[in-house]
């Protein structure tokens, strides 16, 4: 991807595609970082804790493998499917995908993200709590679902973002935060961290404008 002069950059600890592809949404452009981190959650860990932690583990670990003397901020986030008590993680395979649909079909789950930015030797962090709402599914509709492939890499087995929204009956929140960065707390994060995207978008359509005339 070239980028655009101007527009502001981070490292992204994060191998989610959905993450880099918002991020650009706000017109900023992501180097991506990839970490392992071990997002097992912990016995009885309450799922807000959850998150934060390893979206906190994933930013620390992005400011350790960025290239030396690296100025720019680095953000990471994670995301987490919270049933009753149940914190639904990625499938894994397709068998853990139909009985987490199963689980979730006809039901209000909550979608938790927690975002972390690294700046300047500061970390910041926002998280964003979602309310969905799914519509009573059948099995014949869990399957299909399951043959398309989009659960696999998904929290909860689903993506608001693809096929998974024809079983949305609702959201309360943010569709960003449960899609897997919340762009509200995300701005607001950079902003602090002295980023401000529609600064610098108006400065890049200033530019435009300037070369055009
Ligand atoms: C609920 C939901 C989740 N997701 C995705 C967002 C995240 O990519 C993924 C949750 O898993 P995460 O562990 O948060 O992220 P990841 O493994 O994809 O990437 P990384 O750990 O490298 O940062 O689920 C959607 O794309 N749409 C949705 O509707």
């Amino acid at each position: 991807m070239i980028g655009c002069e101007g527009e502001p950059r981070v490292y992204l600890a994060s191998r989610s595609p959905r993450r880099r592809l918002l991020l650009e949404q706000i017109g900023v452009r992501a180097l991506v970082i990839e970490v392992a981190i071990d997002e097992t959650p912990r016995p009885l860990e309450p799922p807000a804790a959850y998150v934060r932690r390893v979206a906190a583990a994933k930013a620390r670990a992005g400011c350790a493998a960025r290239p030396a003397a690296a100025s720019l901020p680095v953000l990471a986030a994670d995301t987490a499917v919270v049933l009753d008590t149940s914190i639904l993680g990625q499938p894994g395979d397709r068998a853990a995908a139909v009985r987490m649909l199963r689980r979730l079909a006809g039901r209000s789950h909550e979608v938790f993200t927690a975002v972390t930015l690294i700046a300047g030797g500061r970390e910041q962090q926002a998280l964003s709590v979602n309310q969905v709402t799914f519509r009573a599914l059948t099995e014949s509709e869990i399957l299909k679902y399951c043959d398309t492939g989009e659960p696999l890499d998904k929290a909860g087995a689903y993506g608001i973002q693809g096929l998974g929204a024809v079983f949305v009956e609702r959201l309360q929140g943010s569709y960003s935060g449960v899609m897997g960065l919340p762009l509200l707390e995300t701005a607001q994060l950079l902003a602090a961290a002295g980023v401000d995207v529609l600064a610098a978008a108006a400065r890049i359509q200033a530019r435009g404008a300037d070369r055009a005339s």
